[in-house]
């Protein structure tokens, strides 16, 4: 039936690009449950390299997940998209008015997205259980040897959240930046999983975060975000 002159049209639904096991993605998932947005779950299996297909790089020409599609709007870095998302849909901000807490969250993003997840990405390491994979970017292996890479990883990791332990210390509440759900929690939830299930960091050096991870653990948005929950993990199928 033809719509009436006038009538609101339903807004097409968002389209997330994903790989259950991608902490970029477990962000962007945690950002889009938090604010309440329904999404197409597209599975992109960086494994089978699918991510490099001609028709993905249409979507992000650097071949990462995520990406969101958004009506015409198509952004691939999960940065960018949780600001997307921040500045379009208002229910639930994930930064704060205040210009010293909103840096903050700022930071804790960055130090995540720059200055930890970059140094573990598959282009970077080879993981001990992706052995069996043709897989081309050996970088570190090759560099710091067989068997070497995870304590490589482990290095990488400490030290961003030795960073992290340090500025949230003083000012968490029940989350990161106080008793609200921000930004900061949304970068450092998947972080901190992915430091706990697949890198062996030991977290009583970190307390503060070592918290955190426990409250995220008990968030439904942050629970229906897991890994181990999205339609392409393995244990799903
Ligand atoms: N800065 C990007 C990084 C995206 C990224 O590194 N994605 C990883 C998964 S977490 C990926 O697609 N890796 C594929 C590869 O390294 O070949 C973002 O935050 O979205």
């Amino acid at each position: 039936m033809a719509e009436a002159a006038g009538a609101a049209v339903a807004p097409a639904k968002l389209g997330l690009y994903s790989y259950w096991r991608s902490s970029c993605s477990h962000r962007v998932r945690i950002a889009l449950n938090l604010k309440g947005l329904e999404y197409e779950y597209k599975a992109v299996n960086l494994l089978k390299g699918e991510h490099s297909d001609p028709e993905f790089m249409k979507v992000n020409p650097m071949k990462f997940v995520p990406a969101l599609v958004d009506g015409d709007a198509v952004i691939g870095d999960s940065y960018a998209i949780a600001l997307y998302l921040e500045d379009k849909y208002p229910e639930h901000p994930l930064l704060p008015q205040d210009l010293k807490m909103k840096a903050l969250n700022l930071q804790i993003a960055s130090i995540v997205c720059s200055g930890i997840q970059p140094l573990h990405n598959l282009t970077v390491l080879v993981r001990t259980d992706l052995h069996s994979i043709s897989y081309c970017h050996r970088f570190i292996e090759k560099k710091v040897g067989t068997g070497e890479s995870i304590p490589w990883t482990q290095q990488q990791i400490d030290r961003g959240f030795a960073a992290a332990e340090n500025l949230v210390k003083g000012c968490a509440g029940k989350y990161a930046t106080g008793d609200e759900v921000r930004l900061a929690d949304v970068f450092l939830a998947p972080q901190i999983y992915a430091a706990v299930t697949r890198f062996q960091i030991n977290m009583l050096n970190y307390p503060t975060l070592a918290r955190l991870h426990e409250e995220y653990m008990k968030h439904p948005a942050f629970q229906a975000a897991l890994p181990d929950r999205q339609p392409d993990a393995p244990s799903s199928t």
